[in-house]
This record gives structure tokens, sequence and C-alpha cells, in this order.
């Protein structure tokens, strides 16, 4: 373990979001593991583990994210992935991705200190609850839609939009996590694909056509993978490998009738096969499903229940 477990894990694991502590960046330059008391383990991935933390001069509550180098080294280009990843993340500020404060390493370990999300893992509320309610499906689609719009001024492709990539914060605002296979279009790297299919477009699974995996178009595909899987519960092309891969290829998915009209026009104008077709972030954020249950105007013009 990182530490001696203590009365600092204790305390940590108490952990209430304190309002004491204002929400403002670790600021210095230069961190080290002894800055930190070490908490619970909050989760853990292929490559690391991500725990609580609190830096003990400034109180501040945190996430410290452990990757180990011998671990990295094995990898195809991981450590590459994760110095791009600490290069992107740490330059960006939206209130729906997921901060990077700083990094710092010692012998064996990489530590990047993020920012916490108090609610976990979307994923994992995804699967408890099976699917979402429209109107909180079409809340998290309008926040991906912001954050996307912000990468993609910055010319930042995700790439790699999914639930299990999305965390929840305090509030029930969702934060855009793990950037690793995210890049700085246009770019002339060679990537290897590895994971579920299930959230990529066609463009990246057909060969050859690899100058598209840099065109940002690519996370409005997967916008819309993710609005199918939060209302139906499972991805579009999920099968096996080899029909996925053919159901991608032509975009062929049927979307269950008791999904809105709204939602399946949304959905229709994402999954679309050419990517110039696909509706752009600025047409989603005022798209009629996204305006009726994310503008407070509109849910209070639909309520049934008459004004008291
Ligand atoms: C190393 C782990 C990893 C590998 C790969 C990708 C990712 C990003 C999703 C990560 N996680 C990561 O980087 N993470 C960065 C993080 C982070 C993970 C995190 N919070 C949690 O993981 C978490 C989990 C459960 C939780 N509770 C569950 C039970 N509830 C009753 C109360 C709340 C509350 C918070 N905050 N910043």
């Amino acid at each position: 373990s990182l530490s001696s477990r203590s009365s600092d894990e204790l305390a940590l694991s108490e952990h209430t979001s304190s309002s004491s502590y204002v929400d403002q960046p670790l600021t210095p330059k230069q961190f080290h593991l002894g800055m930190f008391e070490i908490g619970r383990p909050l989760g853990k991935g292929k490559f690391g583990r991500v725990y609580l933390a609190r830096e003990r001069t400034s109180g501040f509550i945190c996430a410290l994210k452990v990757l180990y180098k011998s671990e990295l080294q094995q990898g195809s280009g991981v450590e590459k992935q994760v110095r791009r990843e600490i290069e992107i993340q740490s330059n960006l500020r939206h209130p729906n991705i997921l901060k990077l404060y700083g990094h710092f390493h010692d012998a064996k370990r990489i530590f990047l200190i993020l920012e916490f999300a108090g609610k976990g893992e979307l994923y994992k509320h995804l699967r408890r609850e099976n699917r979402f309610p429209e109107w909180k499906a079409a809340q998290y689609i309008a926040q991906m839609a912001s954050a996307l719009r912000y990468l993609h001024r910055k010319h930042v492709i995700h790439r790699d939009i999914k639930p299990e990539n999305i965390l929840v914060g305090i509030h029930g605002e969702i934060k855009i996590s793990d950037f690793g296979w995210s890049v700085h279009a246009p770019n002339n790297r060679r990537n290897t694909i590895c994971g579920t299919l299930d959230y990529l477009p066609p463009e990246m699974i057909k060969p050859g056509s690899r100058d598209n995996w840099y065109n940002e178009k690519v996370d409005l595909w997967s916008l819309g993978v993710l609005t199918y899987e939060f209302l139906v519960g499972e991805a579009p092309f999920e099968d096996t490998p080899v029909m996925t891969h053919k159901r991608i290829a032509r975009a062929d998915m049927t979307i269950p009738e008791w999904v809105s009209k709204e939602a399946k026009d949304l959905i229709k104008k994402l999954l679309v096969l050419d990517p110039e077709k696909r509706l752009p972030l600025e047409e989603v954020q005022k798209h009629p499903w996204i305006i009726k249950h994310c503008v407070k105007g509109e849910r209070a013009a639909n309520r049934e229940k008459p004004l008291k």
C-alpha cells in the first residue's frame, strides 16, 4: 500500500465534501508523495489504481492515480499515452472534464493528481439503474456536448468516449476522464486499438482510412452511441466482435419503439456513416430533445401539475 493505513485513511474515508476548503487548484509547482495523506482506494484500472487523498497543508481533497512504470513499459506505447494524457489534460479547464492538477514520479511510479469526483463511475450507475430516464440522459448528453465543444475548439479529440471513462461529481454533474486515447489533431502517431469495439466509428474500424482517425467527427459518432446506451441500457451494435464490426460498418441498429421520437431523431443524426454528415455539436445543444429536458423554463412549461 502507499502508506501506513492509519487514522489518515479513516479520516479520509469519512470524507464529506466539507465546504471549508474552497475548490482551488493545487498551486505548488513541485509535488511529492509526502505532501498527501492517502485515503481509501477509489478504483483500479488496467494500468493504475486511484486513491482518495488530501494535500496536507491546504486540506485540498483530490484523487491520486498511481501508475507503475514497470507496467507501462510493457504496454505497446502506453507510456507515450500517459505522457500525452498529462500534456493534454493538465491544460483543460471545463466543469465536465476531470481536472488534472499536477503530476510527479518516484523511482517506480508515476502519480497523477486528479480532481475528486464524489459520485464515482458513471457506468456503475448505468448498470445499477439499467438505463437512465430521458430527462437524465438528455442532461448528461448536453454536458457531454458542452465538454466536447470545448475540447474540439482546442483541437483535442477524445476518441474514447464511453461510460467507463466518465465519472460523476458530487453534484451529479458528469466529468470526462481518461485522456489516454485523446490526440491533438492533426497527428501522425500510429495507434493500435484495444478494448471494446462498441464505441468505434466506422472510419476507425475500416482499414486504410487512418487520416479520418484525427477528425473530431469521431467523437460525434461516440456521442450517438452513448445517447443510445443511456436510453436503452446497451450499446446499439453490441454483438459478437465480428458482427459488431459488420453492424458498425453499416450503421445497422434498431432503436426500440419506446424511445421518444425526439431522442430517436438525435441518435439517427449522430450515428451517420459519413463523418461530415453527423450533427455538429452546436446543433446537438439546440436539438428539441435536449431543449425539452435541459432548459429550466421548458421544464416548468411542461409541468403537468398546475402551479400552486
Ligand atoms: C485508476 C482508475 C481508473 C482507470 C482508468 C480510467 C479511470 C477514469 C474513469 C480511472 N479512474 C480515475 O482516474 N479516477 C479519477 C478520479 C476517480 C477515479 C474518482 N472517484 C472515484 O473513483 C470514486 C469511486 C467510487 C465512489 N463511491 C462509490 C460508492 N458510493 C456509495 C459513494 C461514491 C466515489 C468516487 N475521482 N477522481
